[in-house]
């Protein structure tokens, strides 16, 4: 990419600030895992970033075995067969029947040498030591193969895959007991201004609760991430400076919201300046113009704006993938839907990406629309709550008309359920 870095004025026009594409390529690019390496059991591992390949160490099945309870026998049949042995799951012992014969067997049951197909025992009829099964049986059915799920040597996971239920399964049946994962990151959070107070405290006019760092908290959850709270900070340029300081030595990252812009009162860029080094602020992004990166020492900071709706969006868009690869995990796009707009918009600044709250209701085909939350304004929580996903509208784009396709980033791609 074209370096255009450490842009110092706030007004710059958003030709001047960096791009959604260039602030992702910053983040996602330039950083690395910093996060440690740590063997835990199978129980404690959902959910973390993986520290190296998963190849299958032996066949799962490990042997042929029957994926019904009733009767295995060398297909095709031709009559009525004695049943020569009875086999249970678990059963250690090796059996082999002629042809001719059948063996009384159970799921999950060891096949016997000699058969391939097992016939239900629904469809079976039994008189004295004989079993009759249906004729017209398909070689192999109801026969489950060794290796059939995962064959020996194959590579199931990659080193920074990350860890999902089903991935516990799978991990299990390769008989591993614990796992090579990375420890969760260490993130500081806090939140500035003067005029932020904790919720249960009385208010006055002129005050607001802190609603950014419960916000910050839950999005955290999503991540494999160790959270220290640090609350509010005032808008005291040597607290803010003495805190970062102190909180760097022991943090992977610390995560602010407000006082990030150049207000007289916004001291947390001032303060990365004095301390370390600022990599990235202000981005042709709507909402999260006042966004910035940079890092103390090795803590990587990570600063967002103070209006809720831009700090939302862009822990999304940009926090999320940083911590990810800061992590050990690999960034993944988002998931993006093209979806046609259940709106119209006349006119869009060219030129700054923009992400709208939205939401999708069948059309009258029962193809999805998407609906865009009606007020723009970016301390409006109710319209993040309405939403169920993004909706992004690239920086070329001037106008939206009814019925256009416009692409629809739903949450549950940066895991959030609904
Ligand atoms: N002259 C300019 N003014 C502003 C600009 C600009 O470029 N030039 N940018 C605007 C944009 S865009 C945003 S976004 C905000 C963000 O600025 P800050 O990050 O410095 O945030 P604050 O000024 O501290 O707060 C903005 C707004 O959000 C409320 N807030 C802050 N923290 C919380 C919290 N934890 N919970 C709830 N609400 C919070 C705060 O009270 C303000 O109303 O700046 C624009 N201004
Ligand atoms: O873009 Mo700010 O990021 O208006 O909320």
């Amino acid at each position: 990419m074209t370096s255009r870095k450490l842009l110092n004025d706030c007004f710059l026009t958003d030709h001047d600030r960096l791009s959604h594409a260039e602030c992702l390529e910053i983040l996602t690019g330039r950083l690395s895992a910093v996060a440690g390496v740590e063997v835990l059991p199978l129980a404690e591992i959902s959910g973390r970033w993986l520290a190296s390949d998963i190849i299958a160490p032996r066949n799962v099945p490990l042997h042929d075995n029957s994926a019904v309870d009733g009767y295995a026998f060398a297909a095709p049949a031709t009559g009525p067969m004695p049943v020569a042995v009875r086999i249970a799951a678990g059963d250690l012992s090796s059996y082999r029947i002629e042809p001719g014969q059948a063996a009384r067997i159970f799921t999950g049951a060891p096949m016997p040498e000699g058969a391939d197909t097992v016939a239900m025992q629904e469809d079976c009829t039994v008189e004295g030591d004989e079993v009759s099964v249906p004729l017209d049986l398909q070689r192999g059915a109801n026969a489950r193969l060794a290796g059939e799920d995962v064959a020996a040597n194959t590579p199931v996971l990659d080193a920074s895959a990350r860890l999902r239920p089903q991935d516990m399964a799978a991990l299990a049946s390769f008989g591993l007991p614990e796992i090579a994962v990375r420890k969760r990151l260490r993130v500081a959070i806090l939140s500035n201004g003067d005029e932020l107070l904790e919720p249960g405290t009385a208010i006055a006019q002129g005050q607001v609760y802190d609603s950014n760092r419960p916000m910050l908290h839950a999005l955290l959850g999503t991540l494999p991430c160790e959270i220290t709270d640090l609350g509010i900070l005032p808008d005291n340029a040597e607290l803010i400076e003495s805190t970062l300081s102190e909180v760097s030595a022991s943090h992977d990252v610390i995560l602010t919201s407000g006082g990030a812009s150049r207000g007289d009162e916004d001291h947390i860029i001032n303060a990365i300046d004095a301390l370390g080094t600022r990599h990235l602020w202000q981005i042709a992004v709507k909402p999260g113009r006042p966004m910035s990166f940079g890092q103390i020492g090795d803590c990587i900071f990570l600063g967002l704006p103070g209006n809720p709706v831009a700090a939302f969006v862009c822990f999304l868009l940009y926090v999320r993938p940083a911590l990810t690869v800061l992590g050990g995990g690999r960034y993944q796009e988002p998931v993006r839907f093209p979806v046609a707009a259940g709106f119209e918009v006349p006119r869009k600044k060219p030129g700054r990406r923009e992400f709208w709250r939205g939401w999708l209701e069948p059309g009258p085909d029962g193809r999805p629309i998407a609906h865009k939350f009606a007020r723009d304004g970016s301390g409006l929580i109710s319209g993040l709550r309405q939403a169920t996903g993004l909706i992004e509208i690239t920086e070329d784009v001037t106008s939206v008309e009814k019925g256009e396709l416009v692409s629809f980033l739903p949450f549950t791609g940066f895991g959030i359920d609904s």
